[in-house]
């Protein structure tokens, strides 16, 4: 991190930290537009920010000076950027046109990843057109698509978002947690004979995903079918060939993935077999058709038409000078209510760090506690705090414009909610303009102005507002991969690692030692208090 341009920064926020957007609105008729960029299909609307041109430059400096253009291009070119695994980071290799040539250890992953694709799509349409049958010859009817994390959140919002694309004979069901109330409530309601099952991960190592295919195994088994039949039934996604030809996965099932694609960077690879088989090969890749478009427009835009550049270094601004501990984001669309969950992985494992690239811990926060849910629904429940809470939440509202309904009143009165949302968190409501409210209404003055102080709305809370013509597959592509890219460049700023995640690590190893606990295999030394969880369970289950 440059200390210079850090401190340009910081004059910059000192200059505008007491502004309120109601008067840089109030200044500039053109606010809007000169604050509204278009890219891809999107139109992005970020006036309603605390920003103006001089700070926006100041903060695209502060990326430059980060080496974000040369950063940017190394990962494309497949250089080892994640120092700490020695690995190169690739997912946009996942969406390169097949003739194009990326090389890591001088072999063209595209080569590979393209290979993988025809596999992903003779299976599907095997599957689709019923060639590809289960053990007694029936059509599959259902697939249990197991996995956790990248392996699972990406998959599962991506299916979910674009229901009105998938196959109605062939239905998905996401198993992630570990929790048997969920598989034993998906197995409970699927027949064995017609169901395919998809477990992925690309380490063939997580304890939840082994889990949940051991007891799909069993229930499987217990339905009549006999181990060999198992080939027929159980496909695997994973970069460990070994460990899922050991599992007695069949090799000629297995998809493989690499260590170069990070699992929250994964949909696009063969974790999004899922995908595939529930919407179709076609339209899983013009997903990765709408990423790789906005590969592009990260690659070639200047930084002040870039979305993600836009959207990064907007989320720098408020959570380094404003000290905005949160980024919540709001879709105003159904299909998009998994949109949150999968971005809080997304960012919160990717920049959720503490030490640089030099190897040295950092003082600064990196990365916003993410969290969010679908419009209007958050109006009714978080919203209160986002508008009247003492703390800053710098939101994003996402809406497509194009519904795949008909119903006409019901968009305007979504649409409605999320501009109105905007525009009351910019320009809020003065005590006065309550007053005299309530005075009109025949309020008693004193009651007037005690209840104004209660209902004081301060504004100049920041909000983007990103519009898409329309949720479908090469849309959700580019959106997913504009958060992918905004994700980059603030870790690029913040000048840590963002494809590594050693912080999950110790949980699971100790998770382990607790459990040997729990099933008297082993006595590990605890703590007071998780021993006394460990007995209390102990006690209570038998
Ligand atoms: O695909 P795998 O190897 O099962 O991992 C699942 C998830 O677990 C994590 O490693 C974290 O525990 C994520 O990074 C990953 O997406």
């Amino acid at each position: 991190m440059t200390v210079q341009s850090w401190q340009s920064v910081q004059q910059e926020f000192n200059r505008l930290k007491d502004t309120h957007m109601r008067d840089l609105f109030a200044q500039d008729p053109q606010r809007a537009n000169t604050f509204t960029k278009k890219a891809c299909g999107f139109t992005l609307d970020y006036s309603k920010n605390r920003i103006d041109e001089q700070a926006l430059n100041v903060l695209f400096k502060l990326a430059t000076d980060n080496q974000l253009e040369q950063k940017r291009d190394a990962m494309f070119a497949g250089e080892i950027i994640n120092k700490t695994e020695h690995r190169a980071v690739l997912h946009t290799a996942l969406r390169r046109n097949a003739q194009d040539t990326i090389l890591v250890d001088d072999s063209n992953v595209v080569d590979e990843v393209h290979a993988t694709l025809a596999k992903i799509k003779q299976f599907v349409a095997d599957i689709h057109n019923g060639t590809r049958t289960g053990r007694t010859g029936k059509a599959f009817t259902d697939v249990v698509a197991i996995g956790i994390g990248g392996s699972f959140l990406g998959p599962k919002i991506v299916t979910e978002a674009l229901k009105p694309y998938q196959t109605p004979s062939l239905k998905v069901h996401f198993v992630a947690n570990v929790d048997a109330h969920h598989i034993v409530d998906v197995l409970a309601k699927l027949n064995a004979e017609t169901t395919l099952v998809v477990m992925s991960s690309k380490s063939f190592t997580t304890q939840e995903t082994l889990k949940n295919t051991e007891t799909t195994r069993e229930w499987f088994l217990a339905s009549g079918a006999k181990f060999e039949d198992i080939a027929k039934h159980f496909m695997c996604v994973s970069s460990n060939i070994e460990k899922a030809t050991e599992f007695g996965i069949d090799p000629d099932n297995i998809f493989p993935m690499w260590d170069w694609v990070g699992g929250r960077y994964s949909l696009w690879s063969a974790i999004g077999l899922p995908i595939a088989l529930s919407i179709g090969f076609n339209n899983f890749e013009k997903i990765l058709q709408g990423a790789r478009e906005m590969d592009q427009h990260f690659l070639t835009a200047p930084l002040e038409e870039n979305l993600p550049v836009i959207m990064a270094v907007l989320g720098v601004w408020y959570s380094n000078f404003f000290g905005c501990q949160s980024h919540v984001l709001l879709p105003y669309s159904h299909y998009l209510r998994g949109f949150p969950a999968y971005v809080q992985q997304l960012d919160m494992e990717s920049n959720g760090k503490s030490v640089n690239q030099l190897d040295q811990n950092v003082e600064y926060t990196t990365g916003p506690i993410i969290w969010g849910g679908e419009g209007t629904n958050g109006q009714h429940a978080f919203h209160q705090l986002m508008h009247q809470g003492n703390t800053i939440i710098p939101a994003d509202f996402i809406m497509p414009i194009k519904p795949n309904h008909g119903e006409t009143e019901h968009h305007q009165m979504l649409a409605s909610n999320c501009f109105a949302q905007t525009q009351a968190l910019m320009q809020g409501q003065t005590t006065a303009e309550i007053e005299q409210e309530l005075l009109a209404k025949g309020v008693e003055q004193a009651e007037a102005t005690r209840l104004a102080k209660h209902k004081f709305m301060p504004g100049n809370r920041p909000s983007n507002t990103l519009l898409m013509e329309q949720l479908d597959p090469i849309q959700l592509g580019r959106l997913i991969a504009l958060y992918e890219h905004k994700v980059f460049v603030q870790g690029v700023v913040w000048d840590v690692n963002s494809f590594d995640q050693w912080g999950v690590e110790l949980g699971k190893v100790l998770g382990n030692q607790v459990l040997s606990a729990l099933q008297d295999t082993a006595q590990p030394e605890l703590d007071s208090s998780t021993q006394q969880l460990v007995d209390m369970f102990k006690q209570q289950i038998s």
